[in-house]
């Protein structure tokens, strides 16, 4: 089978009910080299066009359990994962898959605004001339689009050919977000995307995520429990790479069934 066809057979999932999963971690072990095992028999739902927080003190496997719905982890030698996160009905750990076509799919925010060094509109056009072939009118849309779901264009539409790192803080990680959603993916996976922003940048991007919601399956990975609260609608508790409880927010944070949960969420450390 080509690596291709592996993903051709996935089919995208619309919400027919609100419990539908878009992913679904099953047993994940991860390890960064032998000796060093990050996360423990992992099982985490991912529902469809829903904002799922992972939460958890520093050190506790955050990050690396969004790494694994990428597989971007694998840029990095000797770093493995056990068992396996579905996209839909197909397997993203096991056997052969074009990686290109899944980040495209389950596309990435990171802490820092990452705009390419290239111009405003340029940042968003790239990775649609990569995977499709749009007409100029097409591609002018796309970008458009894009820029308008991210909440950024009536700030940007009179200097698209501008350099993006003439671009706020803020501005920069809105166009980030917007250079994911012309990809059109199914999930969008959000590393702390406020920890580098004031709070005033803060706000519109939460403001933005909420939005989002009504398109996309977005996992955020935040130390902020104010954030959490806010934005989310299901929370998964980490604790030394396991996934200690799992359920809605609102649960997660008024009365969850594990003790360590409510130690975390109540202050008690972290
Ligand atoms: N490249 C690496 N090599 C070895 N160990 C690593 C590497 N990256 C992370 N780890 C370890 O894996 C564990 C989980 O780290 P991870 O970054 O996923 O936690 P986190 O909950 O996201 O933390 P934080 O909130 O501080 O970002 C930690 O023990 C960390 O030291």
């Amino acid at each position: 089978m080509s690596q291709v066809a592996v993903l051709s057979d996935y089919q995208p999932q619309y919400a027919q009910s609100a419990l539908e999963h878009s992913m679904e971690v099953q047993g994940l072990n991860f390890y960064y080299g032998k000796d060093k095992q990050a996360l423990y028999e992992i099982d985490l739902p991912v529902y469809h066009n829903r904002v799922t927080a992972l939460i958890g003190p520093s050190g506790c496997g955050k990050s690396t359990l969004l790494r694994c719905m990428n597989r971007i982890y694998d840029l990095y030698h000797g770093q493995y994962a056990e068992g396996d996160v579905k996209l839909g009905k197909q397997s993203i750990l096991k056997g052969p898959i074009d990686l290109n076509t899944l980040r495209s799919k389950v596309g990435m925010v990171f802490q820092k605004p990452t705009p390419f060094p290239m111009t405003i509109y340029d940042n968003i056009a790239f990775g649609l001339k990569l995977y499709h072939r749009l007409s100029r009118r097409d591609l002018d849309a796309r970008v458009q689009e894009a820029l308008e779901k991210a909440q950024l264009w009536e700030e940007v539409k009179d200097k698209l050919h501008s350099e993006a790192s003439g671009l706020s803080g803020g501005q920069q990680q809105r166009l980030c977000i917007a250079r994911t959603i012309a990809l059109k993916p199914d999930v969008i996976l959000m590393d702390e995307p406020t920890s580098a922003l004031d709070p005033i940048a803060t706000q519109g991007i939460e403001k933005l995520i909420t939005e989002l919601r009504d398109d996309y399956t977005i996992v955020i990975v935040t130390h902020n429990m104010q954030q959490a609260s806010r934005i989310s609608d299901y929370t998964g508790f980490m604790y030394l790479g396991k996934l200690v409880e799992f359920g809605e927010t609102e649960k997660i944070f008024t009365h969850a069934d594990n003790e360590k949960t409510r130690e975390y969420v109540g202050g008690v450390f972290g």
